[in-house]
């Protein structure tokens, strides 16, 4: 049988990645910290990914086990040795601490295994891959990197399935909306698994992804918070936001539009579409899960800022994306810990300089002038 192994056991671990490995005749290996979920998946072998839709579609993920990467350190390494694929889905801020195992797993692999091994990073991050490696090939010496380098393939990849938190205490089922998309960036020819759909060039769809999906759900999230919603579902039901969200899409619609060529009534229907996704009321999906970890979310590649920047230098409006900017500023859930860490930097060091040192924005740019005018108009709402 081959082998997958998985770094982080999680909602898009076990309901997207692994799921889709598993059903496509693979052992899949989840590598995660969270000794419960390990203990349990070594117990039970299965679970369950059940949609949140009426009918509900459930299947049965079989073939899976768990190891602890803090304690399991040399187990890990030998599934890694016959392993087929390796992916992650961690987040963005956690790949940089397993890059030194995978980086020690892989010089053994080269020595023992002649088979190319396959390296995915499934974050909703730009070039997640290419950064992964970076952090992998920067802990290894001269010899082993062009070992690595010629025995190892590295594509970068966009995910885009929505998982909520799972509230069913104790169990490993996941509970997906129906819908996902799995895109990898390659030209070689790659052992096949169900559902990853290959392409040559991946930045068109990772920017409409990113900036449509991520900065909808952003805007939503944001904005709930202010107004006390607690899910996306119930945010959205409130048609003011309702109309923010779409023109906040229009604006990254029009960057999208100008960059990649995208036809602009195919977009439309786009957006429109992935607002529908956003409606599931089966999903209850809360505002602080999707706006988590505002910080990284304000950084300059990422959804709200780069669309922005973007728009700005092909002369296109930016004043939505703005205002979206200024209420991520102002989200402040206590048990987010990047949250309260924003809200110490700008008691500290002021909205400007906040701007300027976590989104790299020009301190005397019209973006930030208009995002400090949202910010003062949102507070004082
Ligand atoms: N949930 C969703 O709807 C989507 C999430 N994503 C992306 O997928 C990634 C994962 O997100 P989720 O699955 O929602 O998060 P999650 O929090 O459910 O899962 C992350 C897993 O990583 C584990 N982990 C954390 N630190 C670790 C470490 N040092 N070593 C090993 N494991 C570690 C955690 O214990 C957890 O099980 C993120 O980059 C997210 O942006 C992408 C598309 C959809
Ligand atoms: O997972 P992140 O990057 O924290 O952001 C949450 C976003 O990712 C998703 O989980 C799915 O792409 C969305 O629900 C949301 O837009």
């Amino acid at each position: 049988m081959k082998k997958a192994v998985h770094f982080g056991a999680g909602n898009i671990g076990r309901g997207f990645i692994g799921a889709l490995f598993a059903q496509s005749g693979y052992h899949v290996t989840f590598v995660d910290i969270a000794e419960q979920i390990i203990e349990q998946l070594n117990r039970d072998k299965s679970y369950q990914v059940k949609t949140a839709a009426q009918p509900q579609e459930v299947i049965t993920v079989e073939n899976v086990s768990g190891l602890n990467n803090l304690q399991q350190e040399q187990e890990v390494i030998e599934e890694i040795k016959e392993a087929t694929y390796i992916t992650t889905a961690i987040g963005p801020n956690i790949l940089p601490r397993i890059a030194p195992l995978i980086a020690k797993a892989l010089v053994e692999r080269v020595k023992s295994n002649e088979e190319k091994v396959h390296v995915i990073a499934c974050e909703n991050q730009i070039s997640a891959t290419d950064i992964l490696k970076e952090h992998i090939l920067n802990v290894l010496e001269n010899e082993e990197k062009e070992a690595v380098i010629q025995k190892v393939s590295f594509f970068n990849s966009a995910v885009d399935r929505i998982v909520p938190i799972q509230t069913e205490q104790g169990s490993l089922d996941v509970l997906v909306e129906p819908y996902y998309e799995w895109v990898v960036e390659t030209s070689e020819e790659i052992p096949p698994v169900e559902g990853m759909k290959i392409v040559p060039e991946l930045a068109p769809f990772i920017e409409r992804k990113l900036f449509t999906v991520n900065t909808g759900h952003a805007v939503i999230a944001y904005l709930g918070y202010l107004k006390g919603k607690e899910t996306i579902h119930e945010t959205l039901q409130d048609s003011t936001i309702h109309e923010e969200v779409k023109a906040t899409l229009q604006e990254t619609g029009a960057y999208l539009v100008k960059a990649y060529g995208l036809d602009e009534e195919d977009h439309s229907a786009y957006i429109e579409k992935i607002i529908g996704r956003f409606e599931n009321p089966y999903l209850n999906d809360s505002v602080t899960r999707v706006g988590r970890s505002p910080i990284r979310k304000l950084g300059p590649q990422d959804r709200l800022v780069r669309p922005a920047v973007e728009a700005k230098k092909a002369g296109l409006s930016y004043t939505h994306l703005a205002k979206a900017i200024a209420a991520a500023l102002l989200f402040a859930p206590k048990e987010d810990e990047e949250a309260m860490k924003l809200q110490n930097l700008l008691k500290e060091q002021g909205i400007v300089a906040v701007l300027a040192q976590i989104s790299e924005l020009d301190e005397d740019g019209p973006i930030i002038k208009e995002i400090v005018q949202h910010y003062e108009n949102l507070k004082g709402e």
